[in-house]
């Protein structure tokens, strides 16, 4: 009796879930077939890219096969980069040994990637984004839907802004976001992991088949080994992976002098309040539950700590004495440890609202990082401000 039931309901999930990936699956876009481009080709851009390549060859009712990736050029081993990803389909420097799509096309030009597309993914180190939004600008039309994977604010003459925010700004098309624990080179593994989309269906909407809605975004990202919760918390998803670089180096520096697992659990726990609370303080219309029940939330949080690339470069920093920068140097081929740059936007966003005292730990990171404050300070400023208690 027992193993019926259990039979019956391994059975209605499987039913549900075959469900959910047939509906997925039928989807048409009835006016032409969403082109996709990518911006970026690092460690997450091309593994990103890689996710959707996968679902457009899939889903020729839905999306174009082809799917451009700009890739910002450079050479390895006398040979373009591009040339190597278009030819062996595989990053070598960004992404190494993960065969990529072949419907992926690397693309030297910003504008001949997005020339077309429906749907623009921008996925790069977010200290390069002005710039590229920049050489965009007059070039995309206003119908394009774009999702943001980048972690990290912009903050300006116009205050802190989510850098989806920055893209809608500055281009006028409607930008979500994704974000989530993922660290790339599981992704790219097809090791199972969690993310979440949020996207806000815009004013010009032009109706179901016609343009971007949530249906389509989980068929754009959802991969068996890649499963997409759709939101419509873009403030709450984009504040959460941005702040918990900030927090991971602050897990790195515990990790470094060698004060163990507790000391790491006590900077995600202060972390976590100093996340939600600027969430609030800054972003009211970002949900406290997208902290906790999302994966772009605690679950970012967590895994980053785990085996991220800013604890890495915060432990190296802790061990060996090294700068923040040349440690990312050391240790990243190019790659970007992001909250290098996101604890000096905070600092300077809290300096300029009077509110630093009230975020102990981000002070402490960005302190530690620009000033030199010693490491094993890091108790003492969180104890001396009492913010949670
Ligand atoms: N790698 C990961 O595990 C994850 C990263 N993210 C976020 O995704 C965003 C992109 O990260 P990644 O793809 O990992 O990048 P990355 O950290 O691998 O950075 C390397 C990329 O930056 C490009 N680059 C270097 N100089 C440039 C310049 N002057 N102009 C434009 N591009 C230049 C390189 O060509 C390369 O494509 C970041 O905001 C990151 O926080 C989010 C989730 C996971
Ligand atoms: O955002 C990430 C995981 O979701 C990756 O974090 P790192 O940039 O610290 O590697």
């Amino acid at each position: 009796m027992v193993a019926t039931d259990r039979l019956n309901q391994t059975s209605n999930i499987l039913h549900k879930s075959m469900k959910r990936a047939s509906s997925i699956a039928h989807l048409t876009a009835l006016d032409h077939p969403f082109k996709i481009a990518v911006i970026g080709s690092g460690n997450w851009g091309t593994t990103i890219a890689k996710v959707v390549s996968e679902n457009a060859a899939l889903n020729p009712q839905l999306f174009a096969s082809e799917v451009r990736m700009w890739v910002f050029e450079e050479k390895i081993d006398g040979k373009n980069l591009t040339e190597i990803i278009n030819t062996d389909h595989e990053n070598v420097k960004y992404l190494p040994n993960i065969k990529l799509p072949v419907n992926l096309i690397a693309t030297p030009d910003l504008l001949d990637t997005v020339e077309g597309a429906d749907i623009i993914i921008f996925n790069i180190p977010h200290q390069f984004l002005t710039r590229i939004v920049q050489q965009l600008k007059g070039h995309v039309d206003s119908h394009v839907r774009a999702i943001s994977c980048l972690k990290g604010f912009e903050v300006g003459a116009r205050g802190v802004q989510l850098l989806s925010t920055y893209i809608t700004d500055e281009l006028g098309i409607e930008c979500g976001a994704l974000s989530g624990a993922n660290i790339a080179t599981e992704v790219a593994k097809e090791n199972w992991s969690e993310t979440t989309v949020a996207y806000h269906i815009p004013e010009d909407f032009r109706g179901e088949g016609y343009d971007v809605d949530h249906k389509v975004l989980k068929a754009l990202f959802h991969r068996p080994y890649f499963h997409v919760s759709v939101i419509e918390d873009v403030a709450g998803i984009s504040v959460s992976g941005a702040l918990k670089n900030v927090v991971a180096l602050g897990c790195g520096f515990v990790e470094g002098l060698g004060w163990g697992n507790n000391a790491s659990a006590a900077i995600q726990r202060v972390g976590l309040g100093e996340i939600i609370k600027f969430g609030q303080m800054f972003f009211p219309e970002s949900r406290v539950e997208t902290y906790y029940q999302e994966s772009a939330g605690v679950a970012d949080l967590i895994t980053t700590c785990a085996g991220g690339r800013n604890v890495k470069v915060a432990k190296l920093m802790a061990e060996s004495g090294m700068s923040a920068l040349d440690a990312e140097k050391k240790l990243l081929n190019g790659q970007s440890a992001q909250g290098i740059i996101t604890c000096k936007e905070v600092h300077e966003w809290l300096e300029t609202c009077n509110s630093i005292s009230e975020f102990p730990l981000f002070e402490a990171v960005y302190q530690i990082i620009y000033n030199n404050l010693p490491m094993e300070n890091i108790p003492d400023m969180i104890d001396e401000l009492e913010v949670f208690r």
